[in-house]
């Protein structure tokens, strides 16, 4: 719940507990060992900066399950300030390493229209991936009409504007330990 939290004020109510977080994340990482097992590694893409926390925890869920991880970060933006996506995705951030030949699983916090994803995918398997999957934690309707196959998903959540987790309003909210629906007001404000 909102605690008594300087937040507490903003959230209109929680959508995902960090409970529920914490097991989700060690039954993803159970699948992905289970499923990646044979592999010598894989390659984490973290998408930035939504992503950070979500990868930092799958990645130490994984040290309990899975073959050794190597994590790689890129930053694209196609929110900006806003609560709807721009649909212009901008590399702000390009990988460090050559990823040909690796078995890359991209680490996205949520997937609400897809367009990140859709378009990162296609970007990382033109660098010749030997293969590309997606874990997301959080995914939203809309996502689905958009054709991005995403493997390993956390939780289907409803059409509205979330914060916390490492997903932000305006750059605010990303420290919140749970996931939950901004209120209105906050962002009608400005
Ligand atoms: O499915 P989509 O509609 O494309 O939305 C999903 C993307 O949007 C957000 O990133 P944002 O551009 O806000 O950057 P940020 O992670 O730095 O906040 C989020 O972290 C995802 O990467
Ligand atoms: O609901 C959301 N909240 C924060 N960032 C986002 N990026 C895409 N969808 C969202
Ligand atoms: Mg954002």
């Amino acid at each position: 719940m909102a605690e008594g939290n300087w937040h507490a004020a903003d959230i209109d109510r929680v959508i995902v507990s960090e409970d529920q977080i914490r097991e989700k994340i060690d039954e993803l990482a159970k699948q992905v060992g289970t499923d990646y097992g044979t592999a010598e590694s894989v390659l984490l893409v973290g998408v930035l900066k939504g992503a950070v926390m979500f990868m930092a925890d799958f990645a130490r869920a994984l040290g309990r399950y899975g073959p050794p991880v190597e994590m790689e970060f890129m930053a694209v933006s196609s929110y900006g300030q806003g609560t709807t996506s721009s649909g212009v995705v901008r590399i702000l951030k390009d990988l460090d390493s050559d990823i040909a030949g690796r078995h890359v699983i991209v680490v996205e916090d949520i997937v609400d229209s897809g367009l990140t994803l859709s378009w990162l995918m296609k970007y990382l398997q033109s660098r010749r991936a030997a293969s590309v999957e997606v874990v997301a934690l959080l995914r939203k309707p809309d996502a689905v009409k958009v054709n991005v196959p995403v493997k390993y998903v956390g939780f289907d959540i409803p059409n509205e504007f979330v914060v916390g987790y490492g997903l932000d309003y305006s750059e605010r909210y990303r420290e919140v330990p749970y996931v939950g629906v901004l209120r209105k007001g906050v962002y009608a404000q400005g």
